[in-house]
């Protein structure tokens, strides 16, 4: 378990990087989302994936419109998180840029979920980030969302490394070391907008 200092550190964290977060220029965000996609782009980890899930960014997020758009023109299915928040419970579902979308009880966009995806049969999934370091660990917003989904990740004896869990951030969001809890499910790799970071698991 976190000790109480941990998760003093955890809030205080997240905190400090939302509020720089959103402090952002619009202008900033563009170019450093569309620097994290020419990293991206450099991987075959990447080009082979043909099911991404990624987010609808929102309060500074470093946004995901140039990759959104990538993936469609090379033809590859997108999806984005769709959360029922009483159950904490979260899926994925198809999404293509112009889909109507409905914001969420946090103000986040989602589309109708009608065409869902089996966490554990995509190929790729974007994984929004507050803070991370480069072990791998990472903290997000609080819900417990990405954690909850991606528990069987944790177990060593999972066959398939299915999805490959990728954050998406910048990278003024690394830390040199990131308290972790008993349920974090750790990433297997990071884009920021200087480079992709493969962690060690
Ligand atoms: N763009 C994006 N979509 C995402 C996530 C994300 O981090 N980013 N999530 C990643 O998990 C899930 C949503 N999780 C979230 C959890 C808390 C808050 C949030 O703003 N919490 C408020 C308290 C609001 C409340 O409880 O009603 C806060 O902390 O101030 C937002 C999203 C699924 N979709
Ligand atoms: N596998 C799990 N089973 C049950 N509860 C969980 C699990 N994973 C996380 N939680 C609960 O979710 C809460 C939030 O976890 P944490 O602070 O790590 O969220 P986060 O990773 O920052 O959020 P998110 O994944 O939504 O971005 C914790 O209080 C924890 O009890």
């Amino acid at each position: 378990m976190p000790s109480h200092s941990d998760l003093c550190t955890r809030q205080s964290l997240r905190q400090q990087l939302r509020q720089r977060r959103r402090e952002l220029s619009p202008r900033h965000q563009q170019q450093a989302s569309m620097a994290a996609l020419r990293q991206l782009l450099k991987r075959p980890e990447f080009r082979r994936a043909r099911h991404v899930a990624v987010y609808l960014p929102s309060q500074g997020e470093l946004p995901t419109l140039p990759l959104i758009r990538h993936c469609q023109q090379r033809h590859k299915h997108c999806y984005v998180p769709v959360v029922s928040p009483k159950q904490k419970h979260m899926t994925f579902v198809h999404y293509r840029l112009g889909h109507t979308l409905r914001r969420n009880r946090y103000g986040i966009g989602e589309p109708n979920p009608l065409r869902r995806r089996r966490a554990d049969s995509l190929d790729m999934v974007i994984v929004p980030l507050v803070a991370f370091d480069r072990q791998g660990n990472r903290l997000g917003m609080g819900g417990g969302y990405y954690d909850r989904c991606f528990a069987r990740r944790r177990q060593r004896d999972q066959r398939s490394n299915k999805p490959l869990l990728v954050g998406w951030g910048y990278s003024f969001q690394q830390t040199d070391h990131l308290p972790t809890a008993r349920w974090d499910v750790p990433l297997d790799a990071i884009v920021t907008d200087r480079e992709w970071i493969a962690c060690a698991g």
